[in-house]
């Protein structure tokens, strides 16, 4: 059986005093998930703890090797996440952030300047993100997610906010990616389309943990 691409031990984030996850054992083998949970349950809070972005206690692996409290740069490099309401300093330009994500994820950049045109970012990229549309930035931040070489792509409800033809986009470039062996979870409050997305595993978050079917 292959390595997990991504593997929790005893995962433990908490608000202040208020505990929000507590997760014994997780592991993922490369697929396309969904991650599902009540209002609250915690799934923003796992992903930006499985991305890296929040302060945890336990261990989270990457292909088995990887750890983020022992090689957080390439851990980092490894997992990229795009949050359901994405927020970006105002000044800034898509086409500066692409940059810096060229920068920090390194990559090819060919690939993500094409679905760049695919998407339709091209239209806007120049323009400050203060310009844009709440549709327009969820754009931006579903292309930057792509960005690099991930093992695997957290991306939290990106079904909202988009139009129908750039969710099919979406739906085409995550098989495209899966199928170079990129692995995806996937939170969304509505099941995701069977006809669009082969899915490996459903994840449910209740009572702080997560269970897999
Ligand atoms: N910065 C924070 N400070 C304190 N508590 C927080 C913070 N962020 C989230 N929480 C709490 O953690 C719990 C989980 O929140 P989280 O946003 O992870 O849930 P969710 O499953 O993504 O919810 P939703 O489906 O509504 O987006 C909630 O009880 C929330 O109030």
């Amino acid at each position: 059986m292959s390595d997990p691409v991504i593997s929790l031990h005893q995962v433990r984030k908490h608000y202040q005093d208020i505990s929000v996850l507590d997760i014994p054992q997780l592991e993922l083998n490369t697929g396309i998930y969904w991650l599902k949970g009540e209002n609250g349950a915690g799934k923003t809070t796992c992903m930006k703890v499985m991305a890296g972005l929040l302060p945890f206690q336990g261990d989270i692996t990457i292909n088995n090797t990887v750890n983020a409290r022992q090689h957080p740069v390439q851990f980092r490099r490894l997992i990229n996440y795009a949050e359901a309401e994405p927020l970006y300093p105002a000044f800034l330009t898509g086409r500066d952030l692409l940059q810096l994500y060229f920068r920090t994820k390194g990559g090819e950049r060919e690939p993500i300047l094409e679905l760049a045109s695919r998407m339709g970012v091209d239209n806007f990229v120049n323009n400050p993100v203060s310009s844009y549309s709440s549709g327009m930035l969820k754009k931006l931040s579903l292309l930057l997610a792509f960005a690099g070489n991930p093992a695997i792509i957290l991306l939290d409800e990106p079904l909202i906010t988009i139009d129908t033809r750039t969710l099919e986009i979406l739906y085409d470039v995550i098989r495209t990616w899966h199928q170079a062996g990129t692995s995806f979870l996937i939170t969304s409050h509505q099941p995701l389309d069977p006809n669009e997305l082969s899915v490996a595993g459903t994840l449910t978050i209740a009572n702080r943990n997560i269970t897999l079917n």
